[in-house]
């Protein structure tokens, strides 16, 4: 599925959120977008326009009240555009039944989704969604073993249990089963991995990587860049509910300065290749993780010690404490 924004904008102020059609009802819409254009109305969204593609791993940044959350409400049609729109495969999710259809094609978890869990089993809870698109029973039991098998739980084991007796890990892992029971073909997560444990965060993250592997869009916001530049193929950043940069992890990251002017920060390995850059260290790849940037590091150190690298006039003076001493006595740097 592909989801478009069409110069989109949002306000909590607007009240009506939902478009009318009709003549009269052209003229509301249009006043409503006189109002819109008033220089105190406040915007939670200004102005967005961009697709996530069908296959896409798509991130969304962005400073604490940029406009993520009302971003992503958009994409199954839970809030509608105060002037613009949402499109599923050219769609209008504001027009009448789409949305209801988009939504179990689209699932939407929210932040801390085990505060939403309500059902007595951990059964009936994955189950609420199938049984509410009105499937057998048989199908429905089918769904609820699959999602929790994806999410690394048996339906066997823990199927009859209180969801609120599990531990918050688990608990996490049941509400995302409940939206991958309705086997969405966009995944739609809000910081997904917030409040867990370093190990927990990485399985999580893993198992949304495994779900994009297996074909499915994933949209995901997150805070942490690190996590976007190694999963996401195009990161949005929006500042003050604003388009600020749309790109590749690499091009987002390119320019750590602008980042830094709308709350953000290029991730610790980008900015720290930044910097050994900026002081002559010849590093050339676009986007650096930890690994890459510890190769290329190392490729550049053992070309000095070999005398064969080549690194710029300062740096030496840059290059991590004792190896960087070491070449010096060596006279492997060349200092000009
Ligand atoms: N229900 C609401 N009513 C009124 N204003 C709201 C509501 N929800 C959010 N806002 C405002 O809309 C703007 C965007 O909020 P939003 O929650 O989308 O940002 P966010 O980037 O998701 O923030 P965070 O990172 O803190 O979750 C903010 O100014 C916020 O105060």
């Amino acid at each position: 599925m592909r989801l478009a924004f069409e110069d989109v904008s949002y306000s909590y102020d607007g009240g009506q959120t939902k478009r009318r059609r009709g003549k009269r009802a052209a003229e509301k819409q249009e006043r409503r977008a006189d109002w819109g254009n008033a220089p105190d109305a406040r915007w939670a969204l200004r102005e967005v326009t961009f697709a996530v593609e069908p296959g896409e791993f798509f991130g969304v940044a962005g400073h604490t009240g940029s406009g993520k959350s009302t971003l992503i409400q958009h994409m199954n049609g839970l809030v509608h555009p105060t002037c613009g729109r949402v499109t599923a495969d050219g769609e209008d999710l504001a027009a009448k039944g789409v949305a209801a259809t988009v939504r179990s094609r689209v699932g939407l978890v929210f932040q801390y989704p085990e505060n939403q869990l309500f059902a007595t089993t951990v059964y009936d809870d994955v189950a609420f969604g199938p049984r509410n698109m009105k499937l057998p029973e048989d199908e429905v039991a089918r769904r609820v073993e699959q999602a929790l098998a994806l999410v690394g739980l048996s339906v066997d084991e823990i199927g009859e249990r209180s969801p609120f007796d599990l531990s918050g890990g688990q608990q996490r892992r049941v509400a995302f089963a409940g939206v991958l029971a309705m086997e969405p073909e966009v995944l739609v997560l809000d910081e997904p991995v917030a409040g867990l444990d370093p190990l927990s965060r990485a399985d999580f993250l893993a198992l949304i990587a495994s779900f994009h592997a297996s074909g499915m869009t994933v949209v995901m916001v997150s805070h942490s860049m690190e996590d976007l530049a190694v999963l996401a193929d195009r990161i949005l950043v929006l500042s003050e509910g604003r388009m600020f940069s749309l790109g590749t992890p690499a091009e987002v990251f390119a320019d750590p300065a602008a980042l830094k002017a709308v709350g953000l920060a290029a991730p610790a390995s980008q900015a720290f290749a930044n910097a050994l850059r900026e002081a002559g260290f010849a590093l050339n790849r676009a986007l650096y993780d930890e690994e890459a940037l510890a190769a290329d590091i190392a490729a550049q150190l053992d070309g000095i010690a070999n005398g064969t690298g080549e690194v710029a006039a300062d740096a030496g003076n840059a290059a991590p404490g004792a190896a960087c001493g070491d070449l010096c006595a060596e006279g492997g740097v060349d200092h000009g």
